[in-house]
């Protein structure tokens, strides 16, 4: 056995981040394996919602818009998400959605070149992604989606390539791609690249500046901990902001909301890609999970991550023989989050959820484990592998009620 019990405690002793685990809220009897889907509830998050409501909401009323920040919520939040991932704190903003902030940014940035037809993303990549790739290709004049698979990607740019869109690290099996080597293949072709940094932000040391990096969005309601459908952000390099122009010209990315013109003005910088009024509620509630940050370096929560993930595919290995990890075992080439493939991981997903284990299924056949180091112990670990290794020891997964599926997995 790699570990027993007792020394998977003596591991949560030693760790560094042990006490951030009370800057959370998770119910007892549940090891929660989930965070890269949605994040779990900053213990700060109920009382700052309620001073949202009440007070800024409730007492201030629109007067919050100025004397609460409303207004600058979206660069406020924006800059503590910059802080995370390596970039300047006016080179992020929050708005809208992954999907949302997608189509603004490939619209802008497709039209920057439009001698150069191709839109090139990953086959595989999450599906959202595509279709609004496909949307934005048929509506930027002379654009056209190329999909290539991931080993054939960066042989496929060239002089045709207009914007390279991918997802960093992988929503399935959690391969990351070389920000820095992938960024500078493109650019010497003369090719933007946009990364999508959903299963990136908050889990693996970014930085976007050092690695070249010009575009990129995120998502609130995974590691940052901004609560289901929180409000996403999007990055856009300092250099290329003022040439960027959002096709969602909402008056909140005009230059003078309030002066009320008719005429479209871009507002200087990120605020730009801002489109219509921010979910206050929302942003309150990113906030405090991104503040859930505080005074950790993202570099002390890859460390346990590397642990945490070397601990789980042992403990796999050794126990679980028929689960294939499809997750890369070089730490340098995977995000944070594990994933292992069975016929029947549907099926397996569930009962571990009966049990107290939540991890997601993805289909066809993937059982997937996110590992989210503030709030994420070793003992967990332990615990979700031995219940898994029990539930398919007894083939207590062949109930027949963990193959009912309901509308999300
Ligand atoms: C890689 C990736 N991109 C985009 C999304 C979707 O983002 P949104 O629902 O904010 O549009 C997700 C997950 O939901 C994702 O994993
Ligand atoms: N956004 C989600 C939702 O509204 C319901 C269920 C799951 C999600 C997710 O975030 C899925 C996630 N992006 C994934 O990588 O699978």
């Amino acid at each position: 056995m790699t570990i027993d019990l007792a020394r998977a405690r003596a591991l949560d002793a030693e760790d560094p981040l042990r006490a951030c685990r009370d800057r959370f809220l998770l119910p007892d009897g549940i090891i929660y394996l989930d965070g890269n889907s949605l994040g779990a509830l900053p213990a700060a998050t109920p009382e700052r919602q309620r001073r949202a409501v009440e007070q800024e909401w409730g007492t201030s009323l629109i007067r919050s818009w100025n004397d609460h920040g409303w207004i600058e919520a979206p660069q406020r939040v924006g800059a503590k998400i910059a802080a995370l991932i390596g970039a300047q704190p006016h080179e992020v903003i929050v708005a809208d959605s992954v999907s949302v902030n997608l189509f603004k940014l490939i619209v802008a940035a497709a039209s920057l070149t439009p001698e150069r037809p191709t839109l090139l993303s990953e086959a595989g990549n999450f599906h959202t992604d595509l279709h609004i790739a496909s949307g934005a290709a048929e509506l930027v004049p002379n654009l056209g989606l190329e999909i290539a698979e991931r080993e054939a990607i960066e042989a496929r740019i060239g002089a045709d390539t207009n914007l390279l869109l991918l997802t960093h690290v992988h929503f399935k099996a959690g391969f990351r791609f070389d920000m820095a080597s992938v960024t500078a293949r493109a650019k010497a072709a003369g090719a933007r690249t946009l990364w999508d940094l959903s299963h990136s932000a908050g889990a693996v040391p970014l930085h976007l500046n050092r690695d070249g990096a010009e575009l990129a969005v995120g998502c609130g309601y995974k590691y940052l901990n901004g609560g289901p459908g929180a409000p996403a952000f999007l990055y856009v390099a300092e250099h290329l902001q003022e040439q960027l122009v959002s096709p969602l010209r909402g008056w909140m990315g005009h230059a003078a909301p309030f002066a009320f013109t008719d005429d479209y003005v871009p507002a200087p910088g990120i605020a730009r890609f801002l489109a219509g009024t921010p979910p206050i509620l929302a942003m309150a509630a990113l906030e405090s999970g991104v503040d859930a940050f505080d005074g950790i370096t993202m570099d002390a929560i890859w460390a346990k991550s590397v642990a945490l993930f070397d601990l789980f595919a042992s403990l796999v290995a050794e126990t679980c023989p028929a689960l294939a990890c499809i997750s890369p075992a070089d730490a340098e080439r995977r995000g944070s989050h594990i994933s292992f493939r069975h016929p029947h991981a549907f099926e397996i997903c569930q009962a571990l959820i009966a049990e107290g284990v939540i991890g997601d299924f993805r289909a066809p056949d993937v059982v997937r484990f996110g590992l989210t180091p503030l709030y994420l112990g070793f003992e967990d670990v332990f615990r979700a592998v031995a219940i898994m290794a029990d539930i398919l020891d007894t083939g207590r997964w062949r109930d027949p009620r963990f193959a009912v599926r309901g509308k999300v997995t």
